[in-house]
């Protein structure tokens, strides 16, 4: 039952308590209950104190996001926290677990605050578009200054107790029971002033610079938010908190959280929160992975200590599991032994680890992995020597070990049939560096049994990825999405742009790098080995730009055939300053090879408006996701969405691109890829998918409800 119930201890400590499973979220029945419970603290002469807290140790998961999509009813926040804030009798709250964004919120408008050590707190309604606008955003500068509060609330990343201690948020932390100690506490707090205790009667100190503090804050968060609204209008905030009474402070916070509320980067940025959590509830042949055991792996192999390897490795490693790090290359083997142990106390560093770093031991033979429980295997991309090493595996191994690949894009059955027992084979898709990306694809094949998905998950899950589970076709989700749009990108150079041109088009749409950029850092020669792999890369009996019948862009492999790499060669799409150098010029002599070669083939270049560029590129890459979910390969389009937001950058604030697709109109995505299709009827990949057709028949249901379609869909589709 949701609510906030009221309850007096002793006769005169009154106790709200949040009850609002699983994070006590103030929905509308838990605001209605604070306010009656305040009312009735209020009339109760017996009660001299007050204490808040949440039911199951959990304070406050902040306000019910669930209640955004719908019109606002029940008592509001701000004039709630107001009337504890007023109340003559202290009010403490007893923070226990989290206490996030509205929870924040309303503790702040208690009189004292206690927490236990354990508990998490934050203002993180910037990742969700919003600000904190039931008075944190003028509350907390007051209590612990400008410049912190700039930090906390620009960022939304969540402290701990100790530190918010430091920061002066809460009064006391403590490893024992907050709730008795918040009842004590209070007790003993009763009768003292209760005036300088009210935040919104403090003055806010600011620092001398104020103007430039705000300018510069406001700078870093133009850069870094990559067109967000939301860290401007903190800022925003901030600045009348420093600048203006509170009442005015409190309008002005008001006045922004209405242009956010309903902006499309505000639903955006709730729909990428609700979709990391329902991702991957995919069901491989009928059974699913998602309520199967799991095993808890201890033990793992890493074979192949490249880029790659190097970082799985030490993903595993802080992840306390213990690691066999196998590479047959001496040279790789010794660069591996110097490389881990650094990479591995960065990251532990950057994490602050709750749990000791597993043993790493490095060998250059396969039989040390004998009594793993799991095995990771990223060696190059050559499907021949994949097969070799997991047939070795399977008869190395113990019965039961699970059998992984960090493939980017090969069948994964293909590998399965190499070993006995193909229900343990799955791949363990990471992205470069893989102790830093967050996205990991765990790809099922058509014989991976559920227990071994699970095992990857939840592999996965500890060591800090979002794990999607994924259908297995050539670059699986992810890979398989990013083909047609880099193919774009490269018809595009043939037909009059420039990379810089298109890089910058992608970048302002709010990609940290745009596609050649992205080539570069990779290495272009990371594709080159898959177009070799798919024999795309000969030329044979077909014209120049044509391979097995659609037409290509042969240009990146000519580049590779020049040595040009990306950064690793210092020549790429762009020129750097020698070899592993990182600031990518535009380079006269690309300009050079693209007229050649457009003077070769007789392309007449035309000057491509960036409105172009984006429809090419994003739809392009958008129509694949459509076949993607129309093929089963995602469970659906927060799957997609995830991946992309995750593991390719795509702006947080614009959902991922099917929710984009959602934004901008699916009927607008069609016309605009019919149109493209007609104006390049040779190009790939431009043919409207068949399901965005039927979506669009169907009055394009909201992304929400896509799952619910193409489930019917197949349904009808089979009779
Ligand atoms: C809390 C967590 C850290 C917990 O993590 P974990 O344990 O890993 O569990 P999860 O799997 O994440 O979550 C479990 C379960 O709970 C759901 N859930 C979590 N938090 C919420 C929530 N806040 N609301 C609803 N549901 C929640 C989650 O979805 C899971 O359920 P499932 O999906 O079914 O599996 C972690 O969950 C977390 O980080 N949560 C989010 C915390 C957060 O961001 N809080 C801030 C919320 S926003 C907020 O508080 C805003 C404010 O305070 C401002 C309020 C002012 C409102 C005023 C409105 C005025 C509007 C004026 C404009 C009018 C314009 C007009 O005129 O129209
Ligand atoms: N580089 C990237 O951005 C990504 C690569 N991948 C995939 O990961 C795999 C590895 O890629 P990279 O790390 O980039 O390659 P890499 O070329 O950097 O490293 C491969 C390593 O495997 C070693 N190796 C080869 N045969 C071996 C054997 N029999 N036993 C032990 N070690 C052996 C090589 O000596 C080399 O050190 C590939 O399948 C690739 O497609 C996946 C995601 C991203």
């Amino acid at each position: 039952m949701k609510m906030a119930t009221y309850s007096v201890l002793s006769g005169s400590v009154a106790l709200i308590t949040l009850q609002n499973p699983p994070v006590n979220a103030l929905s509308e029945a838990v605001r209605t209950g604070i306010t009656d419970a305040v009312q009735r603290t209020l009339k109760d002469p017996q009660v001299t104190s007050v204490v808040i807290c949440g039911q199951n140790g959990r304070f406050c998961g902040g306000a019910d996001i669930r209640e955004f999509a719908g019109p606002m009813s029940g008592p509001p926040l701000v004039p709630m926290i107001h009337a504890l804030e007023a109340m003559e009798k202290p009010v403490v709250a007893a923070i226990e677990g989290l206490a996030l964004g509205g929870g924040l919120e309303l503790a702040l408008g208690c009189h004292y605050r206690i927490a236990h050590s354990q508990a998490l707190l934050g203002l993180p309604e910037v990742t969700l578009g919003l600000l904190p606008a039931a008075g944190g955003s003028q509350r907390l500068p007051r209590l612990i200054g400008l410049p912190a509060a700039l930090d906390l609330i620009t960022t939304g990343r969540h402290i701990s107790a100790s530190e918010a201690l430091k920061l002066g948020i809460v009064d006391q932390v403590t490893d024992d029971n907050a709730l008795k100690m918040a009842v004590e506490f209070a007790r003993s707090v009763v009768g003292q002033p209760l005036g300088p205790r009210r935040l919104s009667t403090r003055p806010c100190h600011s620092p001398p610079d104020v103007d430039s503090v705000l300018d510069q804050a406001l700078a870093q968060v133009w850069q870094r938010g990559r067109g967000a609204l939301a860290p401007v209008a903190c800022v925003g905030a901030l600045r009348a908190a420093a600048t203006l009474p509170y009442a005015q402070g409190m309008e002005k916070e008001r006045e922004l959280m209405a242009t956010l509320f309903n902006s499309g980067q505000a639903r955006a940025l709730q729909y990428a929160f609700f979709s990391q959590r329902v991702v991957g509830k995919w069901q491989p042949s009928g059974a699913r992975w998602d309520n199967s055991t799991t095993r808890t792996i201890r033990k793992a192999a890493v074979i192949g200590l490249g880029t790659m390897g190097r970082g799985i490795v030490v993903a595993l490693a802080l992840a306390g599991v213990s690691v066999v790090a196998v590479e047959s290359q001496e040279k790789q083997l010794a660069a591996a032994r110097q490389m881990v142990p650094e990479m591995l106390q960065r990251g532990a560093g950057r994490r602050g680890l709750d749990t000791p770093p597993g043993v790493i031991s490095f060998s250059s033979g396969l039989e040390d992995v004998s009594e793993v429980e799991l095995v990771i295997e990223a060696v190059f991309e050559d499907m021949a020597l994949k097969r070799r090493i997991f047939s070795r595996l399977a008869t190395v191994c113990r019965p039961g070990t699970v059998l992984c690949s960090n493939t980017s894009g090969l069948d994964i059955d293909q590998l399965a049939e190499a070993t006995q027992n193909p229900a343990l084979v799955v791949g363990m898709h990471f992205f470069a560096p893989a102790h830093v990306m967050k996205l990991l694809e765990v790809v099922c094949g058509p014989r991976s049994s559920p227990e071994a998905v699970a095992t990857a998950m939840v592999l996965g899950k500890r060591m800090g990825k979002v794990s999607v589970a994924v259908g297995n076709c050539p670059g699986f989700v992810g890979n398989r999405m990013l083909k047609p749009y880099m193919e774009q990108a490269n018809f595009l150079l043939e037909e009059g742009a420039t990379p810089q041109q298109v890089d910058e088009a992608l970048e302002g749409f709010g990609f940290p790098m745009g596609v050649f950029r992205m080539s570069d850092l990779s290495g272009l020669d990371v594709g080159w080995r898959v177009r070799k792999e798919a024999g795309l890369t000969e030329q044979g009996v077909e014209p120049t730009r044509m391979r097995q019948g659609q037409r290509y862009s042969p240009l990146p492999d000519q580049m590779c055939e020049g040595g040009r790499l990306g950064q690793k060669t210092g020549r790429g799409w762009y020129r750097y300053d020698g070899p592993g150098g990182r600031v990518a010029r535009s380079d006269p002599w690309v300009q050079n090879f693209l007229e050649t070669y457009r003077a070769r083939h007789g392309l007449v270049p035309r000057r491509i408006a960036t409105e172009e560029i984006l429809e090419r590129c994003l739809y392009a890459l958008t129509n694949e996701g459509f076949n993607i979910l129309q093929d089963g390969v995602a469970a659906g389009p927060e799957d997609i969405d995830v991946i992309y937001v995750f593991g390719y950058g795509w702006p947080r604030h614009r959902g991922g691109p099917m929710f984009h697709a959602g934004q901008v109109g699916l009927a607008r995505v069609l016309e605009k890829l019919e149109h493209y299709q007609h104006s390049h009827p040779d190009v790939p990949h431009l043919k409207p998918s068949s399901l965005l057709r039927r979506l669009v028949a169907a009055g394009s249901p909201p992304v929400q409800k896509w799952r619910e379609f193409i489930s019917k869909d197949r349904v009808h589709s089979q009779l």
